[in-house]
């Protein structure tokens, strides 16, 4: 099958120039630092973390991890943002998410410094990017776009269908493909006959959270299928949101789960810790 998106390889040809773009900022007595706060005991949130983690430290990136308890109160965890926003030795601050019920997501986001805020969630990254003008983006979306890049995907008038309109996918990959000239329509849990409409889309983007969503007959034959979901089927082995057996016979392109979009992002991660940690120079 050659239609398929090797999202792992291609994250890993672009560790090779990120790891030069490292070694030099530490020559130049730059120490790119990376902290993730993690709250709590999901046991995807860690898994996600620790490849972060093994990931900033194959590339020479510090990472220092801050586990709190899921008992944690917002003050406590406001606290410690704080603390890293004050610190001049960490470039980039991420808080994994989801965080437990008792706290303010927003909040929390807001309280991260917009220069430090690797993930593109805050209020100024977020109206950077939708007044074309993108500053940090969220790493799912800044992936998925250099994923389509790296297949020489011309976006130009190519009609999109995203099935998601959360802060940290839909919306932010919107924006993005929308400056290239891209045709886009966010898709939801409300939105009228999506088989219709899905079928209708060049390229697809799927991040439902639920396995086998996106079955062949929404998919137009020669499409480009981007799959975002992460779930876990009744054996526990990592699926996402595409029918691949049967998608992947009408597809043009198509991500794999794992191995697509999940590399992707971790890299867009790394990348955008360098790219801030370049501005201490500055
Ligand atoms: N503040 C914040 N920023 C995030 O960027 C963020 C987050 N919260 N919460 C959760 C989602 C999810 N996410 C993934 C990261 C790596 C893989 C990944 O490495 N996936 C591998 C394998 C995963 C595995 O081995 O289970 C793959 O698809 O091949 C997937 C998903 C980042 N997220």
């Amino acid at each position: 099958m050659n239609n398929l998106i090797d999202g792992k390889a291609i994250a890993n040809e672009l560790a090779v120039s990120l790891r030069q773009s490292v070694a030099e900022l530490k020559r130049s007595g730059v120490q790119p630092k990376l902290a993730v706060i993690l709250v709590g005991d999901n046991s995807a949130s860690a898994i996600y973390v620790r490849n972060k983690g093994r990931r900033a430290e194959e590339l020479g990136i510090s990472f220092r991890l801050i586990h709190l308890p899921a008992t944690v109160n917002e003050a406590e965890l406001l606290r410690n943002i704080e603390q890293l926003n004050q610190d001049s030795g960490v470039d980039g601050i991420l808080v994994q998410l989801p965080l437990p019920a008792a706290i303010n997501e927003e909040t929390v986001i807001n309280a991260i410094a917009p220069e430090k805020d690797v993930d593109g969630f805050s209020p100024v990254n977020f109206g950077h990017l939708w007044q074309n003008n993108p500053a940090i983006i969220p790493s799912t979306a800044g992936g998925i776009m250099t994923l389509l890049k790296a297949k020489n995907i011309d976006l130009t008038g190519q009609n999109v269908v995203i099935i998601n309109r959360s802060n940290i996918v839909g919306r932010p990959l919107a924006a993005l493909m929308l400056q290239q000239d891209a045709t886009v329509t966010i898709a939801h849990s409300k939105t009228k006959n999506l088989p219709e409409l899905t079928r209708t889309a060049d390229i697809l983007v799927s991040a439902t959270g639920r396995a086998a969503f996106v079955t062949k007959d929404m998919v137009h034959p020669g499409a480009i299928v981007i799959d975002v979901g992460m779930n876990r089927d009744e054996a526990g082995k990592l699926v996402g949101d595409v029918d691949f057996a049967a998608v992947s016979k009408k597809a043009g392109l198509i991500t794999p789960v794992p191995g697509g979009v999940g590399p992707m992002t971790v890299i867009t991660l790394m990348q955008q810790v360098v790219e801030i940690a370049k501005k201490r120079k500055d």
